[in-house]
């Protein structure tokens, strides 16, 4: 085929498992740009896009399953269309299979030669807005021809269907039971019967309703389609006649559907009896009866209700040191470490219970704790939960509904921004607590600077926290400023240990020493007590792992306030951006209202999953929290929290067979970094010797020194982080399999010490991850081009292109 322009239609299907094909959507056609359908659609996404008339042979597709409709497709196909067919007349015998296994190629780009006919096809309304995903197998034995011309001749004219309308279901349906064949049809008649169909699978009301029979929404096409066959194979004249008088409508629909209950209840009963188990044990509605000893209490929670640096966390401390028991709750280690030092500072005895660490302080009645630990059967008169909006966290979310909804305190003091305070009222109107809300303002307010620093690290002043937002970027701009002003840097980023954050974090605030500028990723943004003069964004676009996206405004308004705290030398917070051109961004963002949060997160108990886990015994634990994430049932305010994390955990750990499910499922939630092999390979060993009963070796060697090179320091980021697998291990499991905790622990700590030590004399460039991205020059310190502008260019020049194929396809 001659590679060049192709003005042809041609349509794009694929097939599922069960389903044996359907349409997935008409895409180009004669002299249009791509249907503008197409891009509400990305399932297929065109790379040469910038065709504004017609695809160019060989058209490339990239396969992306961002839309959930596709998940489990087995292959896709091309296929050109015939002018003059209607839908469901299609033979696809013919078409070119261009993708064998979807699930396996998506991401790949797949590339094929469209046939060049059908010059003269005009788009039609109807094609546009066909999203039917059944296109029905009927035979043509079942359609009667009955010549051109003739269509509206029906050969059952003469019988009378209207008493059906009046008919019992049941009678009706064992009478089409019985019915050795099904009626001769017209082909106009059949085409209106199709319609129907078509309107009834796509009936909300109808997938709804069934639900109340146990056939499940991924399910309900099928049996919609198998129903279909029966209703072709079997229907009488009189009932076919009075469904097409009906025609594609609600009526029709709401005649058929007990005709249908009855097929299903028959022909279903396993998938019936299957899913009414999976629902039942995938409920994850109502989440605050799954803690009653907390609803038998009559508990008081007290929001703290306001932006950073306003005082929240610390007067809900007062209520919490002058509580007789209590207990706090941490986003962080570092949080939790912080308060755990500064009550114990205070004459009140405090223990610290992470993950990682339990430090029992003799006769203390208050404790510090990552919120994740919280035990939910302890009592408590006070309890404090910080950064309560992390509730709306799409992967650790439910850590703090959990803690909210179960805790056993008398008062439950709440810190955070207000973006949760709706769904929160809402939660307390459910629990019968009684809520109080306090509002706070900053102390003093935030005053950007329009200035900027003109693109120039030499225009970095004492006290100032350059925010950049991969640990790339930090090094690169520790090693400019170093190189071009007299000032020292002390940098954060999330890779490092607690430990020696803290340890970077106090060598910024001590006046007496040279480093005086603070350089940090977003994990800046949490938990530290810092002592910033000036918060300096180095960029405000952010990879989020597949792009560079603006960071989101609740995010640019919680780092910036950490310019200027009370108590410090710099009691005044101001913020800038490096460049000019992110300025604007900055400001919008700083104005722009916290976001109401409509839900917030929640994730099954072990409990629940084995609950799951019996009613589908031959599948691998990662499909299995697949299926409960499809299947579970949720209340209006709540998502399940993101698992993607666990997933991959869960393959990997899939080739040990021995391992129990609440081990397999404990051992996922283990702290590992996927994207490091290295973790991963030490997580799979533990497992491993795990699994069979054997003592779990540390197998790691102790670095000698402190890090010469970029390579060296993640190898000890690496080396820290496995030691403190290990630790949160050992606190999960039989502390007598992981007999080396103690070792792990001094490990850790001097790990942490080198941490120190190398980031002190870090003047090495980053390592590249990737070898083949352009460095950039040795001198250079400038950022030449702002990502936000550079974003929104590109966002706009996007609108401007859709906007025009829109105006092309109108
Ligand atoms: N009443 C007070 N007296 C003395 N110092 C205070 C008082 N209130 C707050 N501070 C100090 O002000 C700083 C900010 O307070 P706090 O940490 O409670 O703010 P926040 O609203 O919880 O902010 P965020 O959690 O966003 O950092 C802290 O260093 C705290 O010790
Ligand atoms: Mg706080």
């Amino acid at each position: 085929m001659a590679r060049g322009p192709v003005s042809s239609l041609f349509r794009i299907y694929g097939s599922k498992k069960n389903i044996s094909r359907f349409r997935v959507l008409i895409w180009n056609q004669y002299d249009r740009s791509v249907s503008p359908r197409f891009t509400s659609f990305p399932a297929l996404e065109v790379q040469n896009r910038s065709f504004s008339t017609s695809l160019v042979n060989p058209v490339r597709v990239r396969l992306s399953s961002e839309n959930p409709k596709f998940v489990g497709w087995d292959s896709v196909f091309v296929k050109p269309f015939s002018t003059g067919v209607e839908d469901g007349d299609e033979d696809v015998s013919d078409s070119r299979t261009v993708v064998d296994n979807f699930d396996a190629d998506v991401g790949k780009i797949v590339e094929f030669e469209v046939p060049s006919e059908n010059k003269e096809y005009i788009w039609s309304e109807s094609d546009d807005d066909d999203d039917s995903e059944n296109e029905a197998v009927i035979s043509d034995s079942m359609v009667e021809e009955l010549g051109s011309g003739d269509d509206n001749v029906s050969s059952v004219k003469a019988v009378s269907f209207q008493h059906v309308a009046s008919r019992d279901p049941v009678e009706l349906y064992r009478e089409l039971c019985d019915n050795e064949k099904g009626a001769k049809q017209t082909r106009s008649d059949w085409e209106t019967l199709q319609e129907t169909f078509r309107y009834f699978g796509n009936s909300g009301w109808a997938s709804d309703q069934a639900l109340a029979i146990y056939i499940g929404r991924s399910f309900f096409p099928n049996a919609v389609y198998k129903f279909r066959s029966f209703f072709f194979k079997k229907c009488s004249a009189d009932v076919a006649k009075y469904v097409v008088s009906l025609g594609p409508s609600d009526e029709a629909v709401k005649f058929l559907f007990p005709l249908f209950v009855e097929y299903c209840l028959e022909e279903f009963p396993d998938e019936i009896k299957r899913f009414r188990g999976m629902i039942a044990s995938a409920d994850l509605t109502k989440p605050h009866t799954w803690f009653p000893f907390a609803r038998a209490m009559k508990r008081k929670i007290v929001y703290h209700c306001g932006p950073t640096n306003s005082g929240k966390t610390f007067n809900a401390l007062q209520r919490f040191m002058e509580a007789k028991k209590g207990i706090y709750c941490s986003p962080l280690r570092l949080l939790a470490m912080e308060v755990f030092d500064k009550v114990n500072a205070l004459g009140v005895y405090c223990s610290l219970h992470t993950g990682q660490e339990k430090k029992f302080v003799p006769f203390s009645n208050h404790a510090a704790c990552t919120v994740e630990m919280v035990s939910t059967d302890e009592m408590y008169d006070v309890a404090v939960i910080d950064e309560i909006q992390m509730m709306a966290d799409p992967c650790r979310g439910f850590a703090w509904t959990r803690a909210l909804l179960g805790l056993k305190a008398d008062e439950i003091h709440l810190c955070g921004d207000p973006s949760v305070l709706n769904v929160v009222r809402k939660i307390c109107s459910e629990t019968g607590d009684e809520l109080y809300e306090q509002h706070y303002e900053r102390f003093k307010p935030l005053v950007v600077e329009a200035k900027t620093l003109l693109g120039d690290l030499k225009n970095v002043r004492s006290g100032d926290c350059v925010v950049a937002f991969s640990r790339r970027e930090i090094f690169e701009v520790k090693i400019a400023i170093e190189k071009h002003t007299n000032h020292r840097c002390c940098v954060i980023y999330g890779a490092l240990p607690p430990e020696t954050r803290r340890q970077q974090a106090n060598l910024f605030n001590d006046q007496d020493n040279e480093y005086d500028v603070l350089v940090s990723t977003d994990a800046v943004g949490m938990g530290l007590n810092l002592n910033i003069r000036r918060v300096v964004f180095y960029s405000l676009a952010k990879y989020n792992g597949d792009k560079v996206l603006p960071v989101p405004a609740s995010q640019v308004k919680q780092i910036a306030g950490r310019a200027g705290r009370r108590g410090s030398i710099y009691p005044d917070g101001l913020t800038t951006t490096l460049n000019l051109d992110d300025l604007d961004y900055l400001i919008e963002c700083l104005k722009q209202p916290f976001d109401e949060v409509k839900k917030v997160g929640l994730f099954p108990f072990y409990e629940q999953v084995e609950l799951f886990a019996g009613q589908l015994p031959n599948i691998t634990f990662c499909q299995l929290l697949e299926k409960f994430g499809e299947n579970c049932r949720l209340d209006g305010s709540y998502f399940l929290c993101r698992h993607d994390h666990i997933k991959k955990v869960a393959n990997m750990l899939q080739k040990i067979q021995a391992l129990s499910l609440e081990d397999r499922f404990n051992f996922c939630f283990a702290p590992v970094n996927i994207r490091d092999p290295k973790a991963m390979f030490h997580l799979l060993k533990f497992a491993s010797s795990y699994s069979q009963n054997l003592p779990v070796n540390i197998a790691m060697g102790m670095p000698t020194g402190s890090a010469r090179n970029d390579k060296e320091l993640l190898d000890l980021e690496t080396k820290h982080q496995v030691l403190s697998m290990y630790m949160w291990l050992s606190n999960h499991f039989k502390e007598e399999t992981f007999p080396y905790v103690k070792k792990a622990e001094a490990m850790a700590t001097d790990i942490a010490e080198l941490l120190g030590q190398s980031l002190a004399n870090a003047n090495w460039k980053p390592e590249s991850r990737q070898a083949s991205k352009p460095q950039r020059k040795e001198d250079s310190h400038e950022r030449p081009l702002s990502r936000i502008k550079l974003y929104q260019k590109n966002r706009h020049d996007q609108s401007v292109n859709s906007v025009h194929s829109e105006k092309v396809a109108a």
